[in-house]
């Protein structure tokens, strides 16, 4: 197995960046807990294993891992401590079960106090994503027609959730989420990236794509967490049945009493 463990100081140069859209400078704590960073067919593996073996419905985990990741937004960006109020973060939301993940943690922010909107481009013609869909409209989130550019972002919005692509990701980007990503690669607010940072290969990363100051891993890190230079990386989704973490050997860290996410660093 691919096993890595994490020392790494926080980055001053990320701090520096987007500290002035903050009011104070959260500190970072790190954990040294040896879980496994798993390649990109593996994460489908387990993935697959969840819903056919442990018969979970893709429902359930959605609403855990998207629950996890409003979680750690709130943790590393919490309202009272952004510069813009109301506390607007808009969530760009992929054609897959990350874009999922994205529209359930768009309804919890929402609850938890933030103001987010949703741009979600490419919809799957799949009820589940249509529940999800009205979920977020009737709790008022507003839907974007399209990307707004970079320097319009930074105006109106504390912070952006990119929940664009997750461990099936593959290939070259394709429209419109190559133009989307360009304008991320501009702003300047922080960027939440929900599993994988979107247009990163799975285990290689991509060394001129996005730089997030937050990575939410579900399940386990994939292998290109270890590139990731962010300040805050979390561990979400703590749903993994015991049986499954030995037989993968995901060394998973203990969550701490009932909390759905863990802090690696
Ligand atoms: N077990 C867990 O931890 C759970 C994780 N969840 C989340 O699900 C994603 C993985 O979802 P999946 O539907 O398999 O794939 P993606 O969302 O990564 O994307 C597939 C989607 O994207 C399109 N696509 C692929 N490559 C490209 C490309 N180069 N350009 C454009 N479009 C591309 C593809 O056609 C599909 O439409 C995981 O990361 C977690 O976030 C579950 O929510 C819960 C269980
Ligand atoms: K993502």
């Amino acid at each position: 197995g691919f096993v890595l463990t994490h020392t790494r100081a926080c980055s001053s140069a990320a701090s520096n960046i987007y500290s002035k859209h903050l009011t104070h400078r959260p500190t970072c704590t790190m954990a040294n807990t040896g879980v496994k960073y798993l390649g990109q067919e593996e994460a489908q593996q387990i993935d697959e294993e969840l819903f056919s073996d442990f018969s979970f419905s893709v429902d359930q985990l959605m609403e855990l891992a998207g629950l996890s990741c409003a979680t750690a937004v709130a943790k590393g960006y919490p309202v009272t401590s952004l510069l813009k109020s109301p506390a607007r973060v808009l969530v760009i939301c992929g054609p897959g079960n990350n874009g999922g993940d994205g529209l359930v943690c768009a309804r919890h922010l929402k609850l938890f106090g933030y103001e987010p909107s949703v741009l979600y481009p490419k919809r799957p013609n799949k009820q589940l994503f249509q529940n999800l869909s009205i979920q977020c409209q009737k709790m008022e989130i507003p839907f974007l027609t399209e990307m707004p550019e970079a320097d319009l972002i930074d105006e109106a919005y504390s912070l952006v959730v990119d929940a664009i692509f997750g461990f099936s990701f593959k290939g070259a980007v394709r429209e419109p989420f190559g133009e989307i990503l360009s304008q991320l690669k501009k702003i300047t607010v922080p960027i939440a990236s929900v599993d994988i940072p979107s247009g990163w290969d799975v285990e290689k990363g991509c060394p001129d794509g996005i730089q997030p100051d937050m990575l939410i891993s579900l399940t386990a890190p994939k292998k290109s967490a270890a590139l990731f230079k962010g300040r805050f990386h979390f561990l979400g989704g703590r749903f993994v049945p015991p049986v499954l973490e030995q037989k993968y050997q995901l060394n998973l860290p203990q969550y701490p009493g009932t909390e759905c996410v863990f802090q690696l660093n």
